[in-house]
């Protein structure tokens, strides 16, 4: 019988294929990084075909490490980066285009016009250049003959889940789940279906789109890919680590720090609008059960700023490196750096913000700049963390924490000492490839039930506030003049190179 459950965890700077046992213990993986390519300010685009070929070496890796056979697996699960979009030849399964990443803001222009209140009454998403919609649109547009194509079936939308569901049943299902979908900015919330209005919006054709699924059914097998293996659940990277968070019970959040940050909360079986900046998002769905929704609050970019300190301004080796170059400082000396490289999302989603570091003299060093940027990804953890409570009327008490960041121990603390209470990590990290396959081994009964899951999660460190009420406000003040000077910084009018 297998004793063990896969989970793909595609996330936006690399993928992984992770594999657990019944305790919820990981056994194994692989990682492989992805290119993030950047023809233009503001554009980042993916390679589908690459970020398939890494799937395919990940999971072939995974198992000859492990010594593992598909036989072995009693499933696997899906996780994936949200709302980046892929179009590709229905016959051919070839990419008709890059894939446009969550990040990239190249429709600003197209966002700045739409109607706002029509959009979160259906979509329970604020206009955003962050959604799939206006990138599927993009493309659409500046691809001669690629609307016709779709309209004809020829050319297939999917987020990164139906992209890789498509490829391992060898281009028999065109399916996603609703927690995917959710992000598009086209399925409505009320009957989780696509919303006929908003593809005439957008003018997306119906028939480019992949059928909606819960997040936990099986789908089909894992073709010739992994024989036999049943692909069991679907669920977007975030929702999935509030799920292997254990975050079962409305009110129950978590904060995954990644390439971007966000905070979950579930909100239980009714979705709750948000009048403070936060998104309204599908948290999963079981099969036929009624689906849990979720609040959240989305940051742009969180690990991305160290990748921008490290690849670009070159002040850093390793991600790691943030740690030890920011703790030779006390503080970052005055300087606040906002990482608006995508504008800023929760909760002031301002597309016209870009990135400031300000506060500078001739005695600051790339220590302080680093200990700032730290410092930002625990400001804007901050911001949605409040309005989170503005929202919910929950005050966290303790903020979970989980994603890459996490393994920075200053940043955690300072976030502690940002937020006033404290922070905590679980023994697993890897939450999110861990609730893709605590979904799909629900969903083929390896675990018998939500109860089984709770008790294999366990602390694995916990920080503490230390900084006094007087520091911390200063801090606060200091981090909302900041945030002010990065707006109005694109002019939002009309298309172009920025
Ligand atoms: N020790 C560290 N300190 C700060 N940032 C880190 C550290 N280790 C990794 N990161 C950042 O975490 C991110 C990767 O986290 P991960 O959860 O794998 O993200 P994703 O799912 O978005 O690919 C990268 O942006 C990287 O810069
Ligand atoms: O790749 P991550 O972990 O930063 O997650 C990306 C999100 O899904 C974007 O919405």
């Amino acid at each position: 019988m297998a004793q063990y459950v896969g989970a793909i965890d595609q996330g936006t700077t690399s993928t992984r294929f992770m594999i657990f046992d019944r305790s919820g213990t990981e056994i194994g993986r692989h990682q492989l990084e992805h290119r993030q390519i950047q023809p233009r300010s503001g554009w980042v685009e993916h390679d589908a075909a690459e970020i398939w070929e890494n799937t395919l070496k990940t999971i072939a890796v995974a198992l000859a490490d492990t010594g593992l056979a598909a036989s072995d697996l009693a499933a696997i699960g899906i996780t994936n980066q949200r709302e980046t979009v892929v179009l590709w030849d229905s016959a051919t399964g070839t990419p008709v285009a890059p894939a446009i990443v969550w990040q990239d803001t190249r429709t600003d222009y197209l966002v700045a016009g739409l109607d706002e209140e029509l959009l979160r009454e259906r979509t329970g998403l604020p206009p955003a250049t962050y959604f799939s919609a206006p990138k599927i649109q993009w493309l659409l547009d500046h691809t001669p003959g690629l609307r016709d194509r779709a309209v004809r079936g020829e050319v297939l939308f999917g987020t990164v889940d139906s992209w890789l569901i498509w490829n391992l049943t060898g281009g028999a299902l065109h399916v996603t789940d609703v927690t995917n979908a959710s992000r598009t900015m086209l399925m409505n919330l009320t009957d989780l279906d696509w919303d006929p209005e908003l593809l005439g919006l957008f003018g997306i054709p119906r028939a480019m789109l992949p059928e909606i699924r819960s997040s936990a059914e099986v789908y089909g097998t894992a073709g010739t890919v992994l024989p036999g293996v049943p692909i069991a659940a679907a669920i977007g990277d975030q929702q999935a680590a509030l799920f292997g968070q254990t975050c079962f019970e409305p009110g129950e959040a978590k904060c995954t720090y990644g390439t971007g940050g966000f905070l979950l909360m579930n909100t239980g079986t009714t979705p709750v609008r948000s009048s403070h900046g936060l998104i309204t998002t599908v948290g999963y769905r079981f099969g036929d059960q009624r689906p849990v929704f979720a609040l959240e609050g989305s940051i742009a970019a969180c690990g991305s700023a160290i990748q921008w300190l490290r690849d670009q301004l070159g002040v850093l080796d390793t991600a790691g490196d943030s740690e030890t170059l920011a703790g030779r400082v006390d503080d970052s000396a005055g300087v606040c750096f906002v990482p608006a490289f995508s504008g800023l999302f929760a909760p002031y989603w301002r597309p016209d913000a870009r990135a400031a570091i300000v506060g500078l003299s001739r005695f600051h060093t790339a220590a302080h700049i680093t200990r700032a940027a730290l410092e930002a990804i625990c400001y804007q953890t901050r911001d949605v963390v409040e309005a989170m409570a503005q929202d919910s009327g929950t005050v966290l008490d303790c903020l979970q924490v989980d994603g890459g960041v996490t393994a920075n121990a200053l940043c955690m603390q300072l976030q502690a000492d940002i937020l006033g209470v404290p922070v905590s990590r679980p023994a697993v990290a890897e939450t999110t490839a861990l609730g893709a396959a605590y979904a799909a081994g629900l969903a083929v009964g390896f675990w018998a039930s939500l109860d089984d899951l709770r008790a294999n999660r366990h602390e694995d460190r916990r920080w503490q506030p230390s900084w006094t009420p007087a520091r911390r406000a200063d801090g606060i003040t200091r981090w909302r003049a900041a945030i002010d000077r990065s707006l109005d910084w694109v002019n939002l009018t009309e298309e172009g190179p920025r």
